[in-house]
C-alpha cells in the first residue's frame, strides 16, 4: 500500500483546492496511516524537489480557505533540464514518495496521463471553475464562481435599472459557457453569450431592443470565450499564458460599444475576472472537494495509478485518465437552444 504521497495543485487556482488537500490528509492519516508532502507551485515543485510536509496540523481550518496553500503554476512536468518521467521517478525515490496526487484541470490531467504512461505512480483530482471536464458531472469551484457571478448580475441590475442602461457582464469560460449560462439563468439575464454558439451583433441588438421596448434595462452575460460569427478565435489582447495559449478577457468591452452603436442605448461593461476564482468556496464546493480529497486517499491506498476521482450523479467514482480526457464538457446545443427561446 502506498504510504507516502506528494500532493500538487496545477493550472489556475480554484475555490476548494485546500478542502481537497484537507480531505485527503485527514482521511489518509486517520484511516490508512498515510503521510503527505505538498509540492510547491504545481509541477514546478515536483521537478525542483521543493516540498513541504502536510500533516493534520497544517490542514486545520482549510476547507473554508480560497486559493491553494501549496501554490500553483502553469509550468509543466517535462520542462528541461530536470523534468521528464525518469528525473521525476528518481526525485520521488530520493524523497521516499510512493505516488503523486495531481489536482488540476484538463492540462494537468493530460500531463499526469503522460507521466503515468511513462511509468510514474500518479492519480488525479479534477478541478476547474469552468466545469468543462467531461470526466465529472460537476467540478468544485464552479458553484462558487456561479454564486459570485450571480451576485454581480443582481448588483448590475439595480444600477442598470436606475439609469435605464444596458449592462454587460463578462465572466470566465474559455471553451465552455457553463458559468455564463448558470449565472445568467439565475440572475434573469436577457441574453447569454457562450463560446459554443456564435451570435451576430444584429441578433444581440434585437434582444436588447425588445427588452427596452418593454421598459426594462437589458442585462447581457458574455463568456470570455464568446465569438462573433466572423471571428476565428476568442478575443485576446493580453499576450500568452505560461503554456503559450492566448490570455482571454475583454470581449465584454468590445461588445458594449457595439450594442450602443446598433441600438442607441447607453451600455456599460464589467469584466468580473479573477474575483470569480478568489475567496472562500461555497458550501457545495467545500463538500464536493472534501469528498474528492477523501476518495483520492482511498484511491492511492488501493494503488489505483492512472485514475482520477470524479462525481457521477451523487457518487464519487474512479475513471481512467484516458477516458476522462476524451472530450471537453460543453453546453449541449439543445440545452442552449431551449434557454435561448427566453432571451430578449
Ligand atoms: N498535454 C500535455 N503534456 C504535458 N504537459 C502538459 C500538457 N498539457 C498541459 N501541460 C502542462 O500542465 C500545466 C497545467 O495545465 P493548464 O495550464 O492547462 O491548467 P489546467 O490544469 O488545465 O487548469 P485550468 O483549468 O486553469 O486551465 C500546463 O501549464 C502545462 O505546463
Ligand atoms: O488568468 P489565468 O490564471 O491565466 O487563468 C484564466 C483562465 O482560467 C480559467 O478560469 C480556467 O481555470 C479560464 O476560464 C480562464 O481563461
Ligand atoms: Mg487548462
Amino acid at each position: 500500500m502506498a504510504k507516502r504521497l506528494g500532493i500538487l495543485t496545477s493550472g489556475g487556482d480554484c475555490p476548494g483546492l485546500n478542502a481537497v488537500i484537507r480531505g485527503a490528509v485527514l482521511k489518509g492519516d486517520s484511516v490508512y496511516g498515510q503521510e503527505f508532502v505538498g509540492f510547491i507551485d504545481g509541477w514546478k515543485g515536483l521537478v525542483e524537489g521543493n516540498a513541504i510536509p502536510l500533516d493534520r496540523r497544517s490542514v486545520r481550518g482549510l476547507s473554508s480557505q480560497g486559493g491553494t496553500i501549496i501554490g500553483t503554476s502553469r509550468v509543466g512536468p517535462y520542462r528541461e533540464p530536470d523534468g521528464g518521467a525518469d528525473n521525476i521517478r528518481q526525485r520521488m525515490k530520493r524523497l521516499g514518495i510512493d505516488g503523486i496526487i495531481a489536482i488540476g484541470g484538463e492540462g494537468t490531467a493530460n500531463a499526469a496521463k503522460r507521466l503515468f504512461e511513462d511509468g510514474v505512480n500518479i492519480v488525479g483530482v479534477p478541478k476547474t471553475i469552468d466545469n468543462d471536464l467531461a470526466a465529472t458531472d460537476y467540478t468544485f469551484g464552479f458553484s462558487t464562481a456561479v454564486e459570485i457571478a450571480t451576485e454581480a448580475i443582481d448588483r448590475l441590475r439595480t444600477t442598470g435599472n436606475s439609469h435605464k442602461r444596458c449592462m454587460v457582464l463578462e465572466v470566465m469560460g474559455r471553451h465552455a459557457g457553463w458559468i455564463a449560462l448558470f449565472s445568467g439563468i439565475a440572475g434573469g439575464a436577457h441574453a447569454i453569450l457562450i463560446p459554443e454558439q456564435p451570435e451576430t451583433i444584429e441578433q444581440i441588438s434585437e434582444w436588447v431592443r425588445s427588452v427596452v421596448h418593454r421598459g426594462r434595462a437589458p442585462m447581457v452575460v458574455v463568456a470570455e470565450g464568446f465569438t462573433f460569427p466572423d471571428m476565428d478565435q476568442a478575443h485576446s489582447t493580453k499576450g500568452l499564458d505560461g503554456f503559450n495559449r492566448p490570455r482571454l478577457g475583454g470581449i465584454g468591452e468590445v461588445l458594449a460599444p457595439l450594442i450602443e452603436e446598433h441600438t442607441g442605448i447607453e451600455t456599460r461593461a464589467t469584466v468580473l475576472g479573477h474575483i470569480q476564482r478568489g475567496g472562500a468556496p461555497s458550501a457545495f464546493d467545500r463538500v464536493l472537494a472534501t469528498r474528492m480529497g477523501m476518495a483520492v486517499s482511498d484511491l492511492v491506498a488501493d494503488e489505483g495509478w492512472g485514475k482520477m476521482v470524479a462525481l457521477h450523479g451523487t457518487d464519487i467514482v474512479r475513471v481512467d485518465f484516458a477516458d476522462a480526457l476524451a472530450n471537453l464538457k460543453t453546453v449541449p446545443p439543445q440545452s442552449y437552444a431551449d434557454y435561448r427561446q427566453l432571451f430578449g
